[in-house]
């Protein structure tokens, strides 16, 4: 039987500030630390150990892995950091309110631009991307940094880090754990579950819960489960949700 675990990041800090992040790179809160250490408490608590660890290059993730290992006395485990888990850019929306930004342009089109399979948000100028200059990004082709991207574009860069990385891992035995971000978990997920682009709208994903896939031998999905109690989930998921709502 081959699993894997993924875990959104805790609370950062524009998650409590309701503002698009993206590849900004904003720190946890005190409560996002929490949330990391109780997902690796229940996970220790389910039993599980794990071979190697995967995340972004944002230290919302990396800041949230480290609280799971240190709940899961597995401070020791390979760590591999890549910019393909890293979080949707948000192009021009990065760094706005979210609420705001539905005041000013409406409901419908802030969930476009969250939650469209398609859509892009409106893109940076290429001259205020400061990606192009941050050494994190300096072993990339500069026409491999986005200026923007819809969901289809982070699944363009998920997917082959799936079956690059992550697909022969399982399959070769390991236990591996993923900390990801809210899109790039929304892009594996839709992959592993076969979700159509209509579906995926509705798709949110809350912070710092362990999500537990199990395979078959062909890594098709067999079980996914949340760790946790249902209904704290569900809030947590409609909590992510109505961010795009004016207030
Ligand atoms: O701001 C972001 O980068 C993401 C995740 O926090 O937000 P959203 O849920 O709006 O896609």
């Amino acid at each position: 039987m081959h699993k894997l675990v993924l875990i959104r990041h805790g609370q950062s800090q524009w998650n409590l500030d309701n503002r698009f992040s993206g590849w900004a790179d904003v720190d946890l809160t005190p409560q996002g630390i929490a949330e990391a250490r109780e997902a690796g408490a229940a996970l220790k608590q389910a039993g599980f150990q794990f071979d190697v660890a995967h995340t972004s290059v944002l230290k919302r993730c990396v800041r949230t892995l480290w609280g799971v290992q240190e709940a899961l006395d597995q401070m020791w485990i390979p760590v591999l950091t890549d910019w393909r888990l890293n979080e949707r850019h948000y192009g021009a929306l990065t760094g706005l309110n979210k609420a705001e930004t539905a005041a000013k342009y409406g409901e419908d089109q802030v969930k476009i631009w969250r939650r469209s399979y398609d859509v892009p948000p409106p893109p940076l100028e290429r001259g205020a991307n400061e990606a192009l200059h941050d050494p994190r990004y300096a072993g990339l082709d500069p026409a491999q940094i986005p200026d923007t991207e819809c969901l289809k574009d982070t699944v363009a860069r998920v997917l082959p880090y799936w079956h690059e990385m992550l697909a022969p891992a399982i399959r070769s035995g390991q236990r591996v754990l993923v900390v990801a971000h809210g899109n790039s978990m929304r892009a594996l997920v839709k992959y592993l579950d076969n979700i159509s682009d209509d579906a995926i709208v509705e798709v949110n994903i809350p912070n710092g819960i362990p999500l537990v896939y199990e395979f078959d031998a062909e890594l098709r999905p067999i079980r996914r489960e949340y760790l946790g109690d249902a209904d704290a989930i569900a809030a947590k998921m409609a909590a992510v949700a109505n961010q795009g709502k004016a207030k």
